[in-house]
């Protein structure tokens, strides 16, 4: 639901709570969720937890230095009695049990309904990859995502009349909150801007634990981009804050991380150890972790992944991933989940049935290695995705914890870093140019999941796309037709595939869109002398430049 426009008003948590200060223009309705009470928590966490941010994110820069001057990642030394030790998680509640398919989707009103009601186990309402999170987007996602908890919801399309409800048995919630690098402009505390993250736990949190409690769920969250087990403990700390604080069980709490980036593969055991009170699931977020991949090895010259298109989930390296996340988790008792297959439905008939194929083969590929569940972005796929789940785990079981796969030897960091087979294309550097640049138009005028050429595109897709070309640039690589890659050879392709998504969109849409700044971030990113850490940094600069008072 959209609130009315209304004149932007001071929150009275400015005021009243100290150390917050709100800079985003307020509407009426957000009064409820910037509550001098709920922004009072926030301030708790900010006051306790915000200081220790900078220093993670330094060791995220202090480790990638070693990878930068040679080093490759491998296990830790220091942990190893953790990872030979004999411990499990805590336990995990029934309503997370069965997760064979869960819909992701950012938590816009009528979206949060329809992935609800789909067809799944799981609902993941997104703050993360498949959101630009603007000031209204994030306020508003909280709005809608209270209401849903409450059972309230409702939404009617002003377009064409639909009316849109919860039916009787939604899917369960998760939340998915900002990953630690995001900050929010719009609430500071002591004068500086708030992790994302915090604000997201919190104000989802504080709003929600009750309902979810009463109702026999709880309050679920997904913590994306992880990165080592120092960032797992800090959370496990504001877990056991919050708990304490609200006179909870410790490990009311529950938590699935994903393992999206290349150094948390190194410490699967370790992160689920620092959350074991809190933790039910890793994820393995294919798409950030094939970024990851690309980012954490830079400058490494025999790591360079070929086009995106023939980065599949067969490949040896992703293939290692995948096993190791599931022998990991079962062992600890804890749920492996998969990931992503980026396909959506298409209104062809023919093309519909070969996208189900696709889904099915890459559904199977991720029930036969043993996870216990997978993503699907469209409500479309969730039979498809269910009906592959449900071969494998039956419907006398809940998931495949059974599954142990001692069979595999030892999965090695040889094996995890191996190098990908295959080529950069000119069709796959100019696909990787159109879908960028759409991708970037998209999300700094505030939509972070569109669909494009048949695919779901997010923050973590296109990431791929852009920083693919940065290292092909950077190594010196050639094409298949031979052309070395260049900044130049980019700039003149960016120039010609700019027209060609003109064609594709109309001059209407595309003059009326913010392509020359999508462009111009674009071609800074993918020239640049270092590879930037996220796209979605320099991003929100320009997505919020509007809405900081
Ligand atoms: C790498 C990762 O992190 S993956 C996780 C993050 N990414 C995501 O969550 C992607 C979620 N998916 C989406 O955002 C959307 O599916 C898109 C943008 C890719 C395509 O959306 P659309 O263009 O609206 O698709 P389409 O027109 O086929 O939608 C048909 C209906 O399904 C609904 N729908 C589509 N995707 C979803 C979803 N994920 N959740 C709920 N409803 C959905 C639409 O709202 C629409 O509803 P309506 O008929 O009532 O109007
Ligand atoms: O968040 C999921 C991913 O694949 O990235
Ligand atoms: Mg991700």
């Amino acid at each position: 639901m959209k609130v009315a426009l209304e004149v932007p008003q001071m929150s009275q948590a400015t005021e009243l709570v100290k150390g917050i200060d709100v800079v985003g223009p307020m509407q009426s309705e957000y009064q409820q969720i910037l509550s001098p009470e709920a922004l009072a928590f926030v301030a708790e966490l900010a006051s306790r937890f915000a200081p220790g941010v900078p220093q993670l994110l330094a060791g995220r820069e202090a480790r990638q230095a070693m990878v930068d001057a040679g080093q490759l990642p491998d296990f830790l030394p220091e942990t190893k009695d953790i990872r030979d030790g004999d411990w499990k998680i805590l336990g995990i509640p029934e309503d997370l049990r069965d997760r064979r398919v869960e819909i992701t989707g950012p938590v816009d009103r009528k979206m949060i309904i329809n992935a609800l009601n789909a067809r799944v186990k799981v609902f993941m309402a997104d703050f993360e990859d498949s959101l630009a999170p603007s000031w209204d987007k994030v306020v508003q996602g909280q709005i809608n995502l209270r209401d849903a908890v409450a059972g309230t919801i409702e939404y009617t399309n002003p377009a064409n009349g639909k009316h849109y409800q919860l039916d009787d048995d939604p899917a369960v919630l998760i939340a998915r909150v900002r990953g630690l690098h995001l900050k929010e402009n719009h609430i500071l505390f002591d004068g500086q801007p708030l992790p994302g993250a915090l604000v997201d736990f919190a104000l989802y949190f504080y709003h929600n634990y009750r309902a979810l409690l009463k109702k026999g769920t709880g309050p679920y969250f997904y913590i994306p981009k992880l990165q080592s087990h120092l960032e797992a403990r800090w959370w496990a700390q504001v877990f056991a804050y919050t708990e304490e604080k609200f006179c909870l069980q410790p490990g009311t709490i529950k938590v699935t991380c994903l393992i999206e980036t290349l150094p948390a593969v190194f410490e699967m055991d370790e992160i689920l150890y620092e959350l074991r009170n809190n933790i039910v699931a890793l994820n393995c977020g294919r798409w950030d972790y094939i970024f990851s991949y690309i980012k954490t090895l830079r400058n490494h010259p025999d790591r360079v992944l070929p086009d995106r298109q023939q980065v599949t989930m067969d490949k040896p390296f992703l293939s290692a991933y995948s096993r190791l996340l599931i022998k990991t988790c079962h062992r600890r008792g804890a749920l492996a989940m998969g990931g992503m297959a980026a396909l959506i439905p298409s209104k062809d008939p023919a093309q519909q049935q070969a996208i189900l194929d696709k889904v099915v083969l890459d559904k199977e590929l991720e029930a036969r290695n043993g996870h216990d569940g997978t993503w699907v972005a469209h409500p479309g796929l969730a039979d498809t995705a269910m009906g592959v789940f449900n071969d494998f785990i039956g419907s006398d079981l809940d998931n495949q914890l059974h599954i142990s796969r001692d069979v595999d030897a030892p999965i090695t960091a040889k094996e995890l870093l191996q190098p990908c087979e295959g080529q950069a294309t000119e069709a796959g550097m100019r696909a990787n140019i159109r879908i960028a640049v759409q991708y970037i138009e998209a999300w700094i005028t505030g939509n972070g999941c569109v669909p494009i050429y048949g695919l779901m595109e997010d923050a973590a897709t296109a990431e791929i796309s852009r920083a693919s070309i940065w290292q092909w640039i950077k190594h010196g690589k050639s094409l298949d037709n031979g052309q070395l890659i260049t900044a130049d050879l980019f700039r003149g392709m960016l120039e010609q595939e700019l027209e060609v998504v003109k064609q594709e969109l109309g001059e209407a849409r595309f003059d009326s869109g913010a392509f020359d700044q999508a462009a111009k971030l674009f071609e800074q990113l993918t020239t640049a002398e270092e590879l930037a850490d996220f796209l979605t940094l320099p991003g929100y600069q320009i997505l919020t430049q509007e809405t900081v008072s």
